[in-house]
């Protein structure tokens, strides 16, 4: 099953990259992400970790990118900071041609609800709002929204359920109505931490196969952390972090092989 958004009311559906109203068809942003040496410390008690430490990475329109690397190398601080939700203490994350530290707070936080799409290992539904009206939250004051919402949860095989609260929906069924509220203002870029990582094996792949015609089909511009390699075989291209650094990076293999993807990173995790 594959996503068709809705197009907004009144307005035709375009082709991705020239959805974003700064941008003309002759003018798309060939890397809407750009990290340019990225430093991000934290204080824990007396101690100064370096969680990114002069990470540089491009990511191409409509490309999907996995992020892996040991627990701690700073995988999840790095979608922090490609989403804003986390300042940097030196360097420049850039989206969608806009340097993220240019805007204020208010203007980030609309920047980051219309342009890029979140989504959590642990769903993050709100618990006494429907499915329909979370996937509608971020959108709310916008007249389309329920109907966007329908659209979104009939794409997603969830029309039928729309009126349960989250508690009464499977795991899997909770990440899809967290994927359609990531989907509701139609955002180029989606950037996902761990998001198969409370589901199933099988349910898992099912929403993996989800995010890959997200990019495949509509052009949209993915990056999700991962540890697994059967969930990064489904990228085009795995980044490895080691001790908050970009260790190495290599296309996914073809076929959508989860051994091969578990050499090669363990290749590149062991230099061979
Ligand atoms: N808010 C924070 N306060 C203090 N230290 C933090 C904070 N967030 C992350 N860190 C530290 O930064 C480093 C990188 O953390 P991060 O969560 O990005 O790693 P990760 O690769 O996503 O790990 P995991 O796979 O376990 O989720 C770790 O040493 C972590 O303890």
């Amino acid at each position: 099953m594959f996503l068709k958004l809705p197009a907004a009311a009144g307005s035709p559906r375009l082709p991705r990259l020239y959805q974003n109203p700064l941008m003309t068809p002759s003018d798309p942003i060939p890397f809407p992400l750009e990290i340019s040496s990225v430093v991000k410390t934290f204080n824990q008690g007396p101690v100064r970790v370096r969680a990114l430490d002069g990470i540089d990475l491009r990511i191409k329109a409509g490309e999907f990118v996995a992020i892996m690397g040991a627990s701690g190398s700073g995988k999840s601080t790095l979608l922090h900071v490609m989403a804003g939700l986390t300042d940097v203490d030196s360097g420049s994350v850039t989206v969608e041609g806009k340097n993220l530290a240019s805007f204020n707070d208010a203007a980030l936080t609309r920047f980051r609800r219309d342009r890029i799409g979140l989504v959590f290992q642990a769903f993050n539904l709100i618990p006494v709002l429907t499915a329909e009206d979370n996937v509608r939250l971020p959108v709310m004051d916008r007249a389309d929204s329920g109907l966007r919402a329908k659209a979104l949860l009939d794409r997603l095989g969830l029309l039928a359920r729309r009126k349960h609260k989250p508690d009464a929906l499977s795991g899997g069924e909770q990440q899809r109505v967290a994927i359609a509220r990531a989907l509701i203002a139609d955002p180029a870029i989606v950037l996902a931490d761990e998001p198969t990582g409370s589901l199933d094996s099988s349910t898992g792949q099912d929403l993996c196969g989800l995010l890959r015609g997200l990019c495949s089909d509509e052009g949209r511009t993915i990056v999700m952390v991962t540890h697994e390699p059967a969930v990064a075989m489904w990228a085009d291209r795995v980044v490895v972090l080691k001790d908050g650094r970009l260790l190495t990076e290599f296309p996914t293999p073809a076929g959508h092989d989860p051994e091969a993807v578990a050499l090669a990173y363990q290749n590149a995790l062991h230099g061979s």
